[in-house]
């Protein structure tokens, strides 16, 4: 806080949260502890310490102070209290849904999640005895007749907003609403907001969940997860049961640091982001040869309204359709030269993919129909290069597809 006692500013926050350099030899950069484990001064201790009567570290897959540093990082960004990172954002899922849910349990999930959730959902948890239900909670009529059907003693609301692959929107102050209504737990992947865009536990969310290999980190070089929770207790079950005893996705004190030296410049990277992919979003529709452009930010989304209210801008990413179909797209993909041809999202290099065949390949082609995730679509990570750079690579794919 300020010399006001008012909290201070998103980016200070982001850069300077929770650290001080006297405390560490006045380095200016958080010392990285790139270690597996800590000394006790004697076995009382080391005994405390296990019991949980101390705090002290002592095994990096429960705690680490450069992983504690991020986490208190992110609780703060995400305005949460308290969070958890891991070696994944499937890690960060997973280590949630585990300690949340028990057999007889209800997950009620959105139609359209990243693919490897989907698994996780429609593979994974069936086989351990919860229930999956996908609901399309972008009409909130639907979900509110799935938590109306209560067959589950302990449930949880689960969605992306954008979702990826397709970019609908949910609305999450009213689906929280709701959950809350028939006593369930709400979950948002705010993956490709962060929190810079979207705050979802401000709108009554009770835990954010984050692939930090993303746009949190920023630069195509770690893989990470996060969540944050509204209710400290959830995080520490999380932390020692998710993440301790069910999957051990724990995150190296190294990527946790470059995930802090990428949080370091989030506002500035998303502003380009954004900035650049309102002026392709707009190109793409207006091109001829494009079919159907999901964008939150153009006025024909029938979710715009929405996006202005619960979005701070509109993200860089961006759903489309030619008119050629699944070869037009595969077409245009293969001709591009500067964006590249990759999975993953919020880099700073542009990406493009087919989610079809490769991020939503786990989807059969029936589910990928009923979930919204047509055959066609390409997916484009916009991405930090020069405007007229990405502009020029896409019009001259286009004209290729
Ligand atoms: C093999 S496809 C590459 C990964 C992609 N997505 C990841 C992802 C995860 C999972 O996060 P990790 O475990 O950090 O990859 C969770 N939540 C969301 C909204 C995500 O997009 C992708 O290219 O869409």
């Amino acid at each position: 806080t300020n010399n006001k006692n008012t909290q201070l500013g998103f980016n200070t926050r982001a850069i300077h949260h929770a650290y001080d350099p006297q405390q560490h030899h006045g380095a200016l950069v958080p010392p990285i502890y790139q270690t597996s484990t800590f000394a006790f001064p004697n076995v009382a201790y080391g005994a405390a310490c296990f019991a949980g009567e101390e705090s002290g570290h002592f095994y990096t897959r429960i705690s680490n102070p450069t992983l504690a540093l991020l986490e208190a990082r992110i609780a703060s960004l995400e305005q949460a209290q308290g969070a958890v990172v891991f070696g994944s954002g499937m890690g960060a899922i997973t280590s949630c849904i585990w300690s949340m849910l028990q057999p007889g349990d209800e997950l009620i999930a959105d139609i359209t999640v990243y693919g490897c959730t989907f698994a996780f959902f429609n593979t994974g948890l069936t086989q351990f005895g919860i229930k999956v239900r996908f609901v399309d909670m972008s009409n909130l009529d639907s979900l509110r007749a799935a938590l109306a059907d209560c067959t589950a003693k302990r449930r949880v609301v689960y969605f992306e907003t954008p979702a990826n692959p397709n970019m609908r929107l949910v609305d999450i102050a009213a689906a929280s609403q709701l959950a809350h209504q028939y006593h369930a737990l709400t979950v948002v992947d705010n993956t490709y907001c962060t929190p810079y865009l979207q705050q979802p536990l401000n709108l009554g969310a009770d835990v954010v969940v984050h692939s930090a290999t993303k746009y949190l980190g920023g630069h195509g070089d770690l893989m990470a997860g996060a969540a944050a929770f509204v209710d400290p207790e959830l995080a520490q079950k999380v932390r020692l049961f998710g993440l301790k005893d069910m999957t051990g996705a724990v995150l190296s004190p190294n990527d946790a640091h470059l995930v802090m030296r990428g949080m370091k410049t989030l506002s500035l990277r998303l502003d380009r982001h954004c900035d650049s992919a309102e002026v392709v979003a707009q190109m793409l529709e207006e091109h001829s040869k494009t079919s159907k452009v999901c964008y939150p930010g153009l006025p024909s989304c029938t979710q715009h309204d929405l996006a202005k209210q619960q979005m701070r801008r509109f993200g860089g990413m961006i759903a489309f359709e030619l008119i050629g179909g699944m070869e037009a797209g595969i077409r245009f993909m293969d001709a591009l030269q500067l964006v590249t041809r990759a999975v993953s999202l919020g880099d700073a290099e542009s990406l493009a993919q087919h989610p079809a065949s490769m991020t939503h390949a786990t989807y059969t082609p029936e589910q990928r129909a009923a979930h919204g995730i047509s055959d066609g679509l390409v997916r484009l990570s916009v991405g930090l290069e020069d405007l007229s750079d990405i502009l020029l690579d896409i019009e001259q794919a286009l004209e290729q597809s």
